[in-house]
């Protein structure tokens, strides 16, 4: 039997993104997500397109191990369980893989221990990814598992770019230097975005606005990364649903010897207790703008901020890249929030960027313009699809290995 299937896990620090598909045609047999893990109040949804079902299941799911395990039987149920010999291998979302992996790559046991080693600069995230990666692996141990990395992408950065303005040797010693997240996405959706505007990665400029729960901005020439605004880790650059994003590093100086926070403290604070959730309360966008409706002032505040930051980046990187032909606006935030879009291209006219407020106001699953024909630069909502993506670098990697 020909094996031309791809199982994609996208473990994140509380949920599992995951999706089937069949390669032949990028077609999705199966998604789903386990949302909340080690709470009371897990939510499994999942969906499969080959049985036209989607079940839902809440109740506790204690950890990624066995939200993975269950995820399992949810496919089994479906006859599309990871015993299928059409199975062709496993891909993984893994978020830091510092220098050492710039392309998708099978995981033995060397990989792991340096996706291990990597934890103290992803904490968030590194260990999830290597729950799901050894539970799939004992699930099924003779499948290659393939890791795609989100710095990977960001590899080809410029050092004058990826360096920061510290001590060359303490830097160099322990590894500090601005690796940049999200690049799988960064990557699809600035080819995506080349597309739109029917032409070749290689003949275009283009700044994508990754705004999800995490978010970053990527300045990308020619189809290569020059530019990323997260660093070391997924904490620096923008406003995010729960991160503080940029600060002046004496904060942290500031809030030990004045407010007395340990290291770990701070680090709670500034990666879980600040960004929007901080300012506001809430991390999700679309109650953020309800409030912002309502009047609430704290709300609008905390809108006006994450906009602010966003509208400095694009600034940036407009410099950065000397000549932009489009800006792509992309993830959750990115794709379905128009005010967001709005306020955050808003009295840019002087750099050929604008916005239509009817075109803004469409919502479809499909990438598309929002700028007034004729604008200089165009500026697009183009959704994002790290599965497919990972999908698509984990069967060019294993096809024809099976
Ligand atoms: N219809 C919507 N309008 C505005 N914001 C939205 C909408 N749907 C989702 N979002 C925002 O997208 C965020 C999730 O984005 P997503 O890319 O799925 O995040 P992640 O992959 O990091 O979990 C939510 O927290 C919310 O702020
Ligand atoms: C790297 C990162 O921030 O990922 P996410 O947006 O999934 O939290
Ligand atoms: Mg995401």
């Amino acid at each position: 039997m020909t094996k031309t299937r791809v199982l994609v896990l996208n473990s994140g620090s509380s949920s599992v993104k995951y999706q089937l598909l069949d390669m032949r045609d990028s077609s999705r047999l199966a998604v789903g997500l386990v949302e909340r893990i080690g709470e009371h109040t897990s939510r499994l949804s999942h969906t499969a397109f080959t049985a036209r079902q989607t079940r839902e299941q809440t109740g506790p799911i204690a950890d990624h191990e066995a939200a993975l395990k269950a995820v399992a039987e949810e496919l089994a149920r479906d006859g599309l369980g990871l015993d299928s010999p059409e199975l062709a291998a496993i891909g993984h979302r893994v978020v830091h893989g510092g220098r050492t992996f710039t392309e998708p790559t099978v995981i033995d046991d060397a990989v792991l221990d340096e996706i291990e080693r990597l934890i103290p600069v992803a904490p968030l995230h590194n260990p999830a990814n290597l729950t799901g990666i050894r539970t799939a692996m004992a699930l099924r141990p003779d499948l290659p598992q393939v890791a795609v990395f989100d710095t990977a992408f960001h590899t080809t950065m410029p050092e004058s770019a990826a360096r920061y303005a510290i001590d060359v040797r303490t830097a160099d010693r322990h590894r500090i230097r601005r690796y940049g997240f999200h690049g799988t996405s960064h990557a699809y959706v600035s080819r995506a975005t080349a597309k739109l505007l029917g032409k070749a990665p290689e003949d275009v400029n283009v700044i994508v606005l990754h705004l999800g729960n995490g978010a970053s901005a990527s300045a990308v020439r020619k189809g290569r990364c020059v530019e990323t605004s997260m660093g070391l880790t997924p904490l620096e650059g923008l406003v995010m649903g729960t991160r503080s994003g940029d600060l002046d590093p004496a904060v942290i100086f500031h809030l030990a010897r004045v407010g007395g926070m340990s290291v770990d403290e701070t680090d709670t604070l500034l990666n879980k207790e600040s960004g929007l959730v901080g300012l506001c309360g809430d991390n999700d966008m679309r109650e953020i703008r309800r409030r912002v409706d309502e009047g609430d002032e704290e709300a609008r505040l905390a809108f006006d901020i994450y906009v602010h930051r966003l509208k400095k980046y694009i600034g940036a990187y407009n410099a950065v890249l000397g000549r932009v032909d489009a800006i792509a606006f992309t993830a959750g935030v990115g794709e379905n929030s128009a005010p967001v879009r709005e306020a955050a291209v808003a009295g840019l006219e002087e750099l050929g960027l604008a916005v239509d407020g009817d075109l803004n106001a469409v919502r479809s699953g499909e990438p598309r313009l929002i700028s007034p024909p004729g604008t200089r630069v165009a500026v697009a909502v183009v959704p994002t699809d790290e599965e497919l993506e990972i999908a698509t670098q984990t069967y060019a990697l294993v096809a024809g290995t099976g």
